[in-house]
């Protein structure tokens, strides 16, 4: 089991899910693992170490990260499609983490069924980017992951709800977008690294 790699979800997928999938999401007791932080703020264990690990060795090794690639707000990032790793992390949204939104918001019709999602990895730094102004995700809701710790500060205040959510390596954090605008506090000293996921529904504006 301990040879399986990131890139192994679709051949064993029973053995990935247990290296890499926090035990009670992965189980389906969803009712008994998530937390509210506050007004619709939702925070679930999602990963294992194994997989934070993983992914965060990877980012760096591979050392693509961007400065401006959205134009409000960029964050230093690297898209999870330039890590070779987009397929299985939208596998994992589409597994354990839609079906969660689509039960607490009672998100029903197949609208709600085809998400497309923009992933990324974020890192601040205490002497590169360390904080991101407070604005609105493009998106009708998003996720977003702890993948480290040994870093002080950060985390994602919420301005409206007077939130701070700061999750704990591999804990996921989902909130809809319009009535939950936020910025991420500045990490001071370390390193913080999140994987944000900004989710929208591929024909929003199409009938039926
Ligand atoms: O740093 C954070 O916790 C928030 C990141 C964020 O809001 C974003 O990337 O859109
Ligand atoms: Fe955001």
């Amino acid at each position: 089991m301990q040879d399986l790699s990131l890139l192994d979800w679709r051949d064993n997928k029973d053995a990935w899910t247990k290296k890499y999938i926090a035990p009670g999401i992965r189980t389906g007791d969803v009712d008994l693992m998530i937390d509210e932080l506050g007004p619709d703020i939702y925070c679930f264990p999602l990963f294992t170490d194994a997989f934070c690990y993983e992914v965060v060795e990877q980012a760096e090794r591979l050392g693509k990260w961007t400065t401006a690639r959205h134009e409000y707000y960029p964050t230093t990032d690297v898209l999870l499609q330039d890590l070779g790793l987009a397929d299985m992390y939208h596998q994992v949204m589409h597994t354990f983490c839609h079906p969660i939104a689509r039960k607490i918001w009672r998100l029903e019709g197949r609208h709600w069924e085809d998400m497309v999602e923009e992933s990324f990895m974020a890192r601040y730094r205490s002497n590169e980017q360390v904080l991101l102004s407070v604005h609105q995700d493009y998106a009708d809701y998003t996720f977003t992951v702890g993948l480290n710790s040994g870093f002080e500060g950060g985390g994602t205040w919420f301005v409206r709800q007077k939130i701070l959510g700061n999750p704990k390596s591999g804990y996921c954090t989902l909130f809809p977008c319009i009535t939950h605008p936020h910025g991420g506090r500045p990490t001071t000293k370390g390193t913080r690294y999140i994987v944000v996921s900004f989710c929208r529904r591929r024909h929003l504006y199409e009938h039926g």
